[in-house]
């Protein structure tokens, strides 16, 4: 039995192609016979699916808090944690989560102004310690990632939810924030140029899970 798995989160912004690479990112490590859990936030749990149906909801009776919508991210997170990751964790599954604390900075603290420090305080109530293996974080310029989301509804349809009612200055400052923190923590988040051929991204996606690999073995 190998030790704890790891924990793998991918990061960015609104149609940088998060949901097209957790699939590729999930085949790869299944090829190469370890155990994936692949998860997301907010949900990956039938309660925390609930409070994700509540923070995304396009058209609420009322407007939501900024603490209520920061707590509730929380209460998703604590509940995903205690039910999915920490558990596949300890049986040396690796987790591959699309999006987690890093997008509560950007989105929260960046987008929508929230303290850090606020942010940060319940990070560590919530995680007790816990954070991603390796964070993939998916950049590129804002306007072609929204290029690419106004293409994805015309072919698939669907509405806008909450945050991608949002405007560009948000995203702006979401990018901004996840950029910082990708800077100040250069050995657990790696920036990916996006905007690149997919089969480019995918290489460098490569890149780092074998080096994860090597160092899990
Ligand atoms: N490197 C890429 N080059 C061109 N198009 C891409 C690339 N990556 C993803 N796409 C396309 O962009 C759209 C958004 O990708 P998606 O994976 O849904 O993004 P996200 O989950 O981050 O919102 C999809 O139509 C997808 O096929
Ligand atoms: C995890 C997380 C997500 N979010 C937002 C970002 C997304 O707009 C939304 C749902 O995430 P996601 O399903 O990744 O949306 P998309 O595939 O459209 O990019 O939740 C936060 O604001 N804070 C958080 O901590």
């Amino acid at each position: 039995m190998n030790r704890r798995g790891r924990f793998i989160t991918l990061e960015g912004g609104e149609g940088v192609g998060k949901s097209t690479n957790l699939d590729w990112i999930c085949a790869w490590l299944d090829e190469r016979g370890i155990e994936v859990v692949r998860t997301r936030e907010p949900g990956g749990t039938p309660r925390a699916e609930s409070i994700r149906q509540l923070l995304l909801d396009p058209a609420p009776q009322e407007p939501l808090d900024d603490d209520a919508e920061l707590l509730l991210i929380f209460a998703a997170r604590a509940q995903h944690l205690a039910q999915v990751i920490r558990p596949a964790l300890a049986r040396g599954a690796w987790v591959v989560c699309d999006r987690f604390t890093d997008a509560t900075f950007a989105y929260q603290g960046g987008g929508r102004g929230v303290d850090m420090r606020r942010i940060a305080t319940l990070e560590n109530l919530v995680q007790q310690g816990l954070t991603p293996d390796l964070t993939l974080l998916l950049d590129m310029p804002v306007e072609a990632a929204q290029s690419r989301v106004d293409q994805r509804l015309g072919q698939q349809g669907g509405q806008r939810d909450r945050f991608e009612r949002e405007r560009l200055v948000f995203f702006q400052s979401v990018r901004d924030t996840y950029l910082a923190r990708a800077a100040a923590e250069p050995s657990r988040m790696v920036i990916i140029d996006a905007a690149r051929p997919l089969a480019t991204v995918q290489d460098e996606l490569a890149e780092n899970l074998t080096r994860q690999v090597a160092l899990w073995r």
